[in-house]
């Protein structure tokens, strides 16, 4: 398990996040949300040693995080950046086996497994300058899961920041079900900064609901995200669709003020 107990620290000179609770399992997909500005991505950061908490404590396995060297942490969890961005001049195949930073040389096999289940497999003899906004993501994606998928550990987390932001509603689609099948397919827990509701309300197994550095609520998706609740932290009004057929369906889209 990958646990945030009472954690916290500054966000500039005079906000702070937390203290925040959070437990990510494995097998399960757990959607950050909130509006911009929450703390969402500190929080990722402090979940993934990339930042340090001030108050409180972070563990992996029921071992502090800040006792894990670089290498054991990179077995452990692979973090995908709200801001990543590929090295230039290399082969898609090349970075994504660049992911397995353990390993001199790649596992071909399971190398070509991520390059195919992540989409990233047509892409593989292309250079990463002529790749789109989106194919950059899902490549960054792919190496991600290629650095799990090359570890012997039996606990794996993936850190995802807005993995989708340059996606296509039908690829961001795509991207989360496959995120969501990796985590059930090879019990990775999965914690994703998620801006589209719908995404999360589709894809998560729980929500945390992020405001000005609180968790305001953490719990099972559809019992966190309630019209009048993500109303009060989005500061936007909502309407909230329901499939004619399939009444499990919901979705969310703004009103106008
Ligand atoms: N190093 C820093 N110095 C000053 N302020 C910071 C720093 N890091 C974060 N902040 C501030 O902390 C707050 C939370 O930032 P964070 O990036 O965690 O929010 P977020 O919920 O991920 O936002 P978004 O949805 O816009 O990506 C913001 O107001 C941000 O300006």
């Amino acid at each position: 398990m990958l646990e945030l107990e009472d954690v916290g620290r500054a966000l500039g000179p005079r906000r702070r996040l937390g203290p925040v609770s959070l437990t990510v399992s494995a097998g399960e997909v757990l959607a950050l949300l909130g509006p911009n500005g929450a703390g969402k991505t500190s929080l990722l950061h402090l979940a993934s040693g990339l930042a340090k908490p001030t108050i409180g404590a972070v563990r992996l396995a029921g071992r502090a995080l800040s006792d894990y060297t670089t290498a054991e942490l990179a077995a452990h969890r692979a973090v995908l950046e709200q801001q990543a961005q590929l090295p230039p001049r290399y082969s898609v195949r090349e970075v994504v086996a660049g992911g397995a930073c353990r390993q001199r040389h790649a596992d071909e096999a399971r190398l070509e497994a991520v390059l195919q289940r992540s989409g990233a497999a047509p892409l593989a003899e292309r250079l990463t300058d002529t790749l789109s906004g989106g194919e950059a993501q899902r490549v960054l994606l792919a190496r991600a899961c290629y650095q799990l998928a090359a570890s012997d550990r039996a606990e794996r987390y993936l850190l995802l920041d807005e993995p989708t932001a340059a996606l296509d509603i039908g690829a961001a689609d795509a991207l989360f079900a496959d995120v969501a099948a990796l985590a059930r397919r090879d019990g990775i827990g999965v914690l994703a900064v998620v801006h589209d509701l719908n995404l999360a309300l589709r894809h998560a197994d729980r929500v945390a609901l992020i405001d000005d550095g609180r968790c305001v609520a953490v719990g099972p998706t559809d019992e966190v995200m309630r019209a009048e609740r993500l109303e009060a932290v989005y500061g936007v009004r909502l309407a909230e669709l329901v499939h004619p057929d399939e009444t499990s369906w919901r979705a969310f889209i703004p009103l106008r003020r």
